[in-house]
C-alpha cells in the first residue's frame, strides 16, 4: 500500500486550504498513492474560537470535496480532521473516503485536548468541542487500519483496542505543539507502534509561526518493529512510501507481544477492567 501524507500549511480560507489539497493531490498522482493522509483540521486554524466558525455537517461543501476528490484519483483519502457541526454540537471529526468516494470510516475525537503546561502551551477544546464516543477502524483490501485525532493517541487503551479489533496500521491526523511536540512526540509514535506491532502514521499541519498555535510538524510514518520510516520537520510538503501491512503479522509473530498479554492480571484492585 502505497501511503501519502501531506504536510500543508492552514490558511483563514477555507477554499485556499481546499485549493492547496488539489495542487498536492495533481503533484503526486505519477507516484500512484493508494492511500492520501492530511492532518489535523487541515482546513480550520487551530483556535477554539475558529472552529464554529468553519464547522459544517456531514455531506456539506468540504465533505462533497473531498469525496469528490477521493473518486477523481481513485484513492482512499483520510481526510485529516475538519470541525463538524450536528445538531448543535461542534465536534473534531475525521472522515475517510473509499477509491469511489464513498465516506468508510468517520473518527470523532474521543479524548478532548485540554492542557495547562506551566510556561508552556495552554488549550481547551472542551470550551467549544463535544467528545465523541467511538473506536474507529475500516477496512480496505490491503488490512484493517484504525483511526483517532492527535490527543486520543496520548491513550494507549484506545490504539490497544484499534489493534484488537484487526488494525495493522494507525492512522493519526495531529498537530502537536512547540512545547509539547520535542518532549513527546516521536517517543509516543515509536512507543504505541512497539506496543501494539503496527504501523503508525502522524500527519501534521506545517509549522506557522505566525499562527496562534504553532504546530510542531514533524509528519511521520513508524514501521511495526518501532523504526521511524521518514520524518520531516516542520516544512510544507509530502512523504510517501510503500508499506506492507503484512509486515506487522511478521514481526507479530517473531516476537508474539500480543498473543502473550496476560489479561487475567490486567485488572485494577477493585476488579475494573482497563
Ligand atoms: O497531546 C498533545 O500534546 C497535543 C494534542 C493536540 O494538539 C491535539 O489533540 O490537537
Amino acid at each position: 500500500m502505497k501511503i501519502a501524507q501531506i504536510q500543508s500549511r492552514v490558511y483563514n480560507d477555507k477554499k485556499k486550504n481546499a485549493e492547496q489539497l488539489k495542487l498536492y493531490l495533481e503533484k503526486i498522482k505519477s507516484e500512484r498513492p493508494d492511500l492520501v493522509m492530511l492532518g489535523e483540521m487541515f482546513n480550520c486554524p487551530y483556535e477554539t474560537k475558529q472552529f464554529p466558525l468553519y464547522a459544517e455537517e456531514e455531506g456539506g461543501e468540504t465533505w462533497k470535496m473531498l469525496s469528490h476528490l477521493a473518486k477523481e484519483y481513485g484513492i482512499y483519502l483520510a481526510a485529516g480532521s475538519v470541525p463538524e457541526i450536528a445538531e448543535g454540537k461542534i465536534y473534531n471529526t475525521a472522515y475517510v473516503f473509499d477509491r469511489n468516494g464513498k465516506q468508510i470510516a468517520k473518527h470523532r475525537k474521543a479524548h478532548l485536548f485540554d492542557i495547562q503546561v506551566e510556561g508552556g502551551q495552554h488549550f481547551k477544546e472542551s470550551e467549544i468541542l463535544t467528545a465523541g464516543d467511538k473506536c474507529t477502524v475500516f477496512s480496505t483490501e490491503f488490512g484493517k487500519i484504525g483511526l483517532c485525532i492527535c490527543f486520543d493517541f496520548r491513550f494507549p487503551e484506545l490504539a490497544r483496542m484499534m489493534v484488537l479489533r484487526g488494525a495493522k496500521m494507525i492512522l493519526v491526523p495531529a498537530a502537536f505543539n512547540m512545547t509539547t511536540g520535542p518532549a513527546h512526540w516521536d517517543v509516543m509514535f515509536r512507543g504505541r507502534a512497539v506496543d501494539n506491532q503496527c504501523f503508525v502514521a502522524g500527519t501534521s499541519s506545517a509549522r506557522d509561526t505566525g499562527a496562534s498555535y504553532v504546530a510542531w510538524g514533524h509528519t511521520l510514518l513508524v514501521s511495526p518493529w518501532g523504526d521511524v520510516i521518514e520524518e520531516m520537520e516542520g516544512e510544507e510538503g509530502y512523504i510517501i512510501h510503500d508499506v506492507d501491512l503484512k509486515e506487522a503479522d511478521s514481526i507479530r509473530r517473531q516476537l508474539p507481544l500480543l498473543s502473550a498479554r496476560r489479561t487475567d492480571i490486567y485488572q485494577s484492585e477493585n476488579g475494573a477492567e482497563f
